[in-house]
């Protein structure tokens, strides 16, 4: 994609733990509207390299961009603040509390006037009718009650609200880790759809998967991490799963960036 500026952009990012080096001068770009997995086998450093990006470690070395322009993330509420919104398969949601109140976690509505800014009311009504616009955007209102627990919700269903939240506040980029690893067949189903349905609304989407067949499916590109470093960048339309696993696990070096 020459001549197009990556959205996010990371280039010889080093971070290591004692004498584990987890990134290795890593590289990373992430573009316009595009689904870009990440793959690799298991300790090749991509959480690491997600954390990085998400403000939840801070790399040794190297420069990560945004937009062409470099910043730094301190902590994760940086990088989210930036528009970087990460969903992770175990912290995605508040299963106690409602849809709405999920959705707004962190970012609640308050009601206009002194009753919000002096009283620090909720602006309740509000926050339940955007949480119905987003979710029925996103084709997720087969959730018939909007203060439903999240607790009683299918684990599709709770995939489906933690993406719709990280879509519904203007991000830029959105990392999904390992989304379907806990769902069934058709809940999967849903959240691949789900995730095309983001792209096509222009959102780009880093897709951590250990699932090739779900990366082949979904994304544009697939980004080969292998010993703390971007092994190689492949296309699902050139590239066959076969050939994924040989880079992954160093059998061929192949691949085109
Ligand atoms: N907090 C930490 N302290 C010490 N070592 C760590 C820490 N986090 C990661 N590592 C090490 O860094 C390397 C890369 O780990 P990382 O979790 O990034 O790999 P991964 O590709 O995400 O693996 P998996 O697919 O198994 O989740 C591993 O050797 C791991 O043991």
């Amino acid at each position: 994609m020459t001549g197009v500026t990556p959205i996010l952009e990371a280039t010889g990012l080093v971070k290591r733990y004692g004498r584990v080096t987890a990134l290795d001068r890593a590289d990373f770009d992430l573009y316009p509207g595009e689904v870009l997995a990440v793959i690799g086998d298991n300790g090749a450093g991509k959480s690491t390299l997600i954390k990085a990006l998400s403000g939840a470690v801070i790399p040794d070395q190297g420069e990560i961009r945004l937009h062409g322009k470099p910043v730094r993330f301190g902590n994760p509420m940086e990088a989210r603040a930036a528009g970087i919104e990460t969903v992770y398969q175990t912290l995605a949601v508040s299963p106690a509390l409602g849809i709405a109140d999920n959705l707004f976690l962190g970012r609640e509505i308050r009601k206009p006037g002194i009753l919000g800014s002096v009283f620090r009311m909720l602006d309740k009504a509000e926050m339940q009718r955007q949480a119905r616009k987003e979710l029925s955007e996103l084709g997720l209102l087969t959730i018939q009650n909007i203060n439903q627990a999240v607790e009683t919700l299918s684990g599709g269903q709770r995939q489906g609200v933690a993406v719709a939240r990280s879509a519904a506040f203007g991000s830029q980029v959105v990392i999904l880790d390992e989304p379907t690893a806990a769902l069934g067949v058709k809940e999967s189903r849903r959240v691949l759809n789900l995730i095309r349905q983001l792209r096509d609304k222009g959102l780009p989407i880093v897709l951590i998967s250990h699932n090739m067949p779900h990366v082949f499916e979904v994304a544009d590109r697939i980004h080969v991490h292998r010993l703390g470093r971007r092994a190689a960048v492949i296309h699902p339309d050139t590239h066959s799963m076969s050939d994924a696993v040989a880079i992954m696990t160093g059998a061929t070096e192949l691949g085109v960036a």
